[in-house]
């Protein structure tokens, strides 16, 4: 249902957010989330932070080739996955969302065997490190070029529209991303369609060294939106709580049948584009610890302090659990065993043809030395 009151107005002159940088809760509505929510919010934030940190080691032992690291992102990841009907909407996501991907429920195990290519990956080891999916939980593994995942995720939402499922698809994607043509064609026809989706830019400010204003003229992103004729947001992206029920407010509008929207959501990458790029050389390491200071972990841990929900001692047994979990994972991950070669071949066609054949068997005489 839809809710009969909308809180937020799309486009609004500055992001939305509804926690202050110290964690007091500035929201024109009551907040209406057990505990439990909260907690595992928070929780979900410190898992995204730490599976971070253990792909960028990964990376620097040669075990995997690449990383796109994403703290900085978690608020708006924790904030789109806690909107979502987990295994029931689907999920259009982008590199840098191995956050979002982990908070709707993806096993980390599947994460990092997809990173390191091994056996225990659901999609054989043949994508990109980097680009995670799950047939169970309607996660659609996106190509690397940009923005190219949207006209899919659009299709998807038609589809369901059609059906009447009562699906929701939501697909997110970068600020460069806007610039693709790709991305104009999909908003366009989500907009005539009225497909139930929600599309989320994590406006980082950054396309790898290109930054914003060399991206568009526009004002920001969300105020695109309007001449596809759908609402716009600008939100607080290291605001969690502001991410979430803006996310939750059009996920629902969309799912009741009121057509798709535009949620920009401002975040910061502190890490590099990826392992293969030196940040240093187009950004002041200033810009970048003005951001540490906005960081969505802490204004979180914060917020839960001031309610009681959180201290110490409950912070570093939440830690520690959360490090047990991925270090379980990427050792069972890892014992899995490196993909085969030969996968490869499979799954394409129903009856292999001659010449694959041939590659197959020239490849295991390779192998094989
Ligand atoms: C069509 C296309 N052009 C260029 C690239 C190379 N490329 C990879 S990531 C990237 C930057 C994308 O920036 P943005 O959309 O802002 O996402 P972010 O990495 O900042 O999260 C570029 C240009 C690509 N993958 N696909
Ligand atoms: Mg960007």
């Amino acid at each position: 249902m839809i809710q009969e009151v909308q809180r937020f107005k799309p486009f609004s002159a500055k992001p939305i957010a509804l926690l202050s940088e110290a964690g007091e809760w500035r929201g024109p509505f009551d907040l209406d989330l057990t505990e439990e929510k909260l907690l595992t919010m928070y929780r979900d934030l410190v898992r995204a932070r730490l599976l971070d940190e253990r792909l960028g080691k990964l990376q620097r032992m040669g075990k995997t080739s690449f990383v796109a690291p994403a703290a900085g992102h978690e608020g708006a990841h924790i904030g789109v996955a806690h909107a979502l009907r987990p295994g029931f909407d689907w999920l259009f996501p982008y590199y840098r969302d191995m956050g979002m991907v982990l908070a709707l429920g993806v096993p980390p195990k599947e994460l990092f065997a997809q990173s390191l290519a091994t056996r225990a990956d659901p999609n054989k080891g043949r994508q990109m490190p980097a680009h995670p999916g799950s047939a169970a939980l309607n996660v659609f593994t996106a190509a690397s070029p940009i923005a190219s995942h949207l006209g899919p995720a659009v299709g998807a939402a038609i589809s369901m529209k059609l059906r009447g499922t009562g699906q929701v698809a939501v697909a997110s994607f970068g600020d460069g991303a806007t610039s693709e043509g790709d991305f104009h064609a999909a908003v366009n026809f989500a907009g005539v369609q009225g497909a139930p989706i929600v599309l989320v830019c994590e406006n980082n400010r950054y396309a790898i060294s290109v930054d914003f204003h060399k991206q568009t003229a526009s004002e920001n992103i969300a105020v695109k939106a309007h001449a596809y004729g759908m609402p716009g947001y600008v939100v607080d992206g290291m605001d969690t709580l502001a991410c979430y029920y803006v996310m939750q407010e059009v996920v629902e509008r969309a799912r009741s049948g009121h057509g798709p929207a535009l949620v920009e959501m401002v975040v910061y990458r502190y890490g590099a584009h990826s392992s293969a790029d030196d940040d240093a050389r187009y950004r002041p390491r200033e810009e970048v610890q003005r951001w540490r200071q906005r960081d969505p972990l802490r204004r979180f841990k914060a917020f839960l302090e001031r309610r009681g929900l959180l201290d110490d001692a409950k912070e570093a047994a939440l830690r520690e659990s959360a490090e047990a979990e991925l270090a379980a994972a990427l050792k069972e991950a890892e014992a899995a065993g490196p993909v085969p070669t030969d996968w490869l071949f499979d799954d394409v066609y129903a009856e292999r043809p001659a010449f694959l054949e041939e590659q197959r068997a020239q490849l295991e005489g390779v192998t094989r030395g």
